[in-house]
């Protein structure tokens, strides 16, 4: 496909924002949109985004806007970067701006609680003109934006179009790999914040070091039965947005999903609320078993995470449940 010159950025968090100045960085044309005023001021203005990012001032100027209509003009691709559970709403609201065989890369981490889909077909329901893509891997939105290196997976079921979205967001300090591995790169984004919960719960409970790795490798033999039952290609699953995420967000209290795991865990049941932070994996964890269970995949960590978050079954008893089921050969 053609060059990539301009890029709309929807989604004023800490991702989206991280995102702007990923594509700024690579030499984009880039508009941010973002809902709330304030942070758009604050970006255009002192090259902050003190509510998402506090403490870290830009190395580039962005273009922020409240207006979806201005962000979106002439948009070559676009990074749609909301929660997951807002994809569809918001894909419904940039379509009427959305030119017909621009790339949309999905770059939230979830699975549609209502219908099960994963994020590219909520996208292709909502959106039908536009081509899906995925943006996902080991990514601190705070560590992107301070320009530290890392490097993700950018998917799309045409590979060409991810080589095109790769060379559009390259930087010295963001490398992407291009695949054509739109569902593997999906679940395991969602299935490592389920099982990195369920991580961020063993430290907050005191159960050590080697109960969080043993955690962290069963939750992989988990996040792989469930992609290549979903068709995701092996490489996928042991590459950057499977195990290399799996890997930061199991140990790395700058996660989001590990923090609440250690709120989870220091309190023994679900706690009451979130404490303001999106942890997605709250909203991906039943899911994720219903749609093991509609293909024969068991996961057990992932349920019970669902079970005690649901409030059916409190940590020490999930624990027991987990260590006690019938032994069986390693695979
Ligand atoms: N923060 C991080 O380090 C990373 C986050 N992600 C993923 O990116 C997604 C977004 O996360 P963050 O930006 O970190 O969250 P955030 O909580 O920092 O920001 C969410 C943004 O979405 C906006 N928003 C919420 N509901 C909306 C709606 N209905 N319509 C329009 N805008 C809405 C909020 O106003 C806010 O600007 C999540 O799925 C997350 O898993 C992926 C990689 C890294
Ligand atoms: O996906 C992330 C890093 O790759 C961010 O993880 P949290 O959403 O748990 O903070």
């Amino acid at each position: 496909m053609a060059g990539i010159r301009r890029i709309a950025v929807i989604g004023g968090g800490a991702w989206g924002t991280a995102l702007a100045l990923v594509a700024a960085r690579a030499g984009r044309d880039v508009a941010l949109w973002a809902r709330d005023a304030a942070t758009v001021d604050a970006i255009n203005g002192a090259r902050e985004n003190p509510r998402f990012l506090p403490g870290i001032t830009f190395d580039r100027g962005l273009v922020a806007t409240t207006e979806l209509e201005t962000a979106m003009r002439g948009a070559d691709a676009v990074l749609l970067v909301t929660p997951a559970q807002t994809t569809r709403e918001v894909a419904g609201r940039i379509a009427p701006f959305c030119l017909p065989g621009a790339p949309v890369i999905l770059a939230a981490k979830g699975i549609e609680r209502g219908s099960g889909l994963l994020l590219s077909d909520v996208l292709r329901e909502a959106l039908p003109e536009a081509v899906p893509a995925a943006l996902s891997g080991p990514s601190f939105a705070a560590d992107v934006a301070r320009k530290l290196p890392t490097a993700v997976t950018i998917a799309a079921g045409d590979e060409t179009v991810a080589d095109a979205l790769s060379a559009a967001l390259a930087s010295p300090s963001f490398r992407p790999y291009a695949s054509g591995d739109l569902i593997g790169v999906q679940v395991g984004g969602a299935l490592k914040n389920v099982l990195a919960i369920a991580c961020g719960a063993v430290e907050g409970r005191g159960w050590g070091a080697s109960a969080r790795a043993a955690l962290t490798a069963r939750g992989f033999v988990e996040l792989s039965r469930l992609g290549a039952a979903l068709g995701a290609r092996p490489e996928t699953l042991t590459g950057l947005s499977g195990l290399g995420d799996l890997v930061l967000t199991c140990s790395s209290e700058q996660s989001r999903n590990f923090a609440f795991g250690i709120a989870l865990g220091k309190a023994g049941t679900a706690p009451m609320a979130q404490g303001g932070k999106l942890a997605e994996g709250v909203f991906s964890a039943q899911v994720a078993v219903d749609i093991g269970k509609r293909h024969g995949v068991e996961l057990p960590i992932s349920g019970a995470v669902a079970a005690v978050l649901g409030g059916s079954l409190s940590l020490d008893d999930a624990l027991e449940a987990l260590m006690t089921r019938p032994l069986k050969r390693e695979s």
